[in-house]
């Protein structure tokens, strides 16, 4: 037997032959739960996600096909093997061509019955379903709730393939942490997974970045500089925030993709590139598309399989898991002795409304965890952290360095890019300046708009600077 411990949802409304077949399908070894109607399979569903259902036809209320339609809306990748007395040949093949995974007419061989099951197994856990080895690919994401099951089922099977995945979700529900995941099962797993935030990166940047550039390509380009996509080669590169990608980009994004080679920023020469593509977006890109602002021919090769990720609020029975999970970390880190939670501080973590999804959850445990003074976090410290929702515990030194940064990158905004300027509004001499931003790993040019940076001042004046300084 393939898998032994695969659980299996039984739908009869004969109590005879539930038991027979709960029986049976125990003594083969696997965990059986067994309802008596379209309507507690769904409910039991909504709970507990088993690998396989297995139903009669003849139900009362709805009967199996049409339990087998809402299965299929609800939980695409779930197999489902009809029984049926009143069998016949024009059914099997119209519920088959439905995409029932099989079909078998009572009376019913008790090895066929068990031949098929396998099968239904083998086909839809493509790795052995056997303990917690099989489960590392997850083993960051951490979740008890069956809307996450149902994604993580198709995440296993899609990473499988080399197919592009478009993972949507609210922002902070762990559409990086699933990209990683799926990586991690794919047959890539030993080779790079790269992560680029599209978002995050000055427009003039990204394209150098993604595809890499020649010495003397611009301004700054000192050296050669492999790509993000290069240095995803034969892995997965992750490009997170697709939405934000502007346009001019996106159509090169497109040619790579199209040609699987990049050509890096001063090149004439095309590398070829091997590499999965997963994208992730917070925003709606089907209304981006439709406000001309994201491309549609991209849409498509990017959204070969879509996974949506539930936010945090559409499955409260993962918030203790995580809280505790977190915590535990955090104590570890933190070198402090937490037990866990008081049940009224849990209670308000699982009622609370979680805009910033899980990300806000490791937040708000980060800032109980570092104020309590106490092993069991007590409801206090948990109301008076989901009061300031925004708020990231940071050392003084961390919080000094990213203000900084981020000072330094307004006043860049603000001048183009001209240092001279930037450093008179900064009060400080130039020299000191061009340390300040090489304490923040800022570089001038990328604030430059590309007309002056055709024109701007070379890198080696400000290599000069800071070598006149010794
Ligand atoms: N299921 C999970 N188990 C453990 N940690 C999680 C889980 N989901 C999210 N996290 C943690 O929450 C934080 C946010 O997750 P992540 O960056 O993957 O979200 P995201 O959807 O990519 O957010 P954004 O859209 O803002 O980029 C990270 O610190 C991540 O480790």
């Amino acid at each position: 037997m393939s898998s032994p411990k695969a659980r299996i949802l039984l739908v009869d409304d004969d109590p005879d032959l539930l038991r027979l077949l709960s029986m049976r399908l125990s003594a083969a070894g696997y965990q059986v739960s067994a309802v008596p109607s379209a309507e507690a399979a769904l409910s039991h569903l909504a709970v507990e996600r088993p690998q396989l259902v297995l139903s009669d036809v003849r139900l009362p209320g709805r009967d199996g096909m049409a339990l087998f339609d809402e299965i299929r809306t609800r939980h695409p990748s779930l197999p489902v093997i009809l029984l049926t007395a009143h069998g016949t040949i024009p059914d099997a093949v119209e519920a088959t061509a439905r995409g029932v995974f099989g079909y078998l007419t009572k009376p019913y061989e008790p090895r066929e019955l068990l031949d098929k099951i396998e099968q239904a197994l083998a086909l839809t856990s493509p790795a052995p379903a056997a303990g917690r080895a099989d489960e590392a690919w997850r083993a960051e994401l951490i979740s008890r709730s069956s809307r996450m099951a149902e994604v993580l089922a198709e995440a296993r099977l899609i990473a499988s393939s080399d197919a592009s995945v478009l993972l949507r979700g609210d922002s902070g529900t762990g559409k990086e942490v699933l990209a990683r995941a799926i990586h991690r099962a794919s047959p890539r797993a030993k080779k790079p997974f790269v992560a680029v935030n599209c978002g995050a990166i000055p427009e003039a940047l990204l394209e150098s970045e993604l595809f890499g550039h020649m010495k003397g390509a611009f301004t700054d380009a000192v050296s050669n500089h492999k790509g993000l996509f290069q240095a995803a080669d034969g892995g997965t590169l992750l490009l997170d925030e697709i939405g934000d990608m502007p346009p001019a980009l996106q159509v090169k994004l497109l040619r790579v993709l199209q040609e699987r080679a990049v050509r890096p920023l001063g090149s004439s020469q095309s590398i070829p590139v091997d590499v999965r593509i997963i994208s992730a977006t917070h925003r709606d890109l089907d209304a981006a598309m439709a406000a001309g602002q994201f491309r549609e021919d991209l849409y498509w090769r990017l959204n070969v399989v879509t996974l949506s990720l539930p936010t945090l609020a559409q499955r409260r029975e993962d918030i203790p898991v995580l809280a505790n999970h977190f915590l535990h970390k955090l104590a570890a880190k933190y070198g402090r002795r937490l037990s866990g939670f008081a049940p009224e501080a849990m209670k308000a973590l699982t009622t609370s409304a979680w805009p910033g999804n899980v990300r806000q959850l490791y937040n708000v445990v980060e800032q109980v965890c570092a104020l309590s003074t106490t092993p069991l976090i007590p409801l206090a410290l948990v109301q008076r952290a989901l009061r300031a929702p925004g708020v990231e515990v940071l050392t003084y030194a961390e919080a000094k360095q990213r203000f900084e940064r981020e000072y330094l990158v307004g006043l860049l905004k603000l001048t183009d890019g001209n240092v001279a300027d930037a450093a008179r509004l900064a009060g400080r001499n130039r020299t000191e300046f061009y340390r300040l931003l090489q304490k923040s790993e800022l570089t001038p040019g990328l604030f430059k708009n590309e007309a002056v940076a055709a024109s701007a001042a070379p890198v080696a004046e400000q290599r000069r600077s800071l070598d006149e300084e010794g």
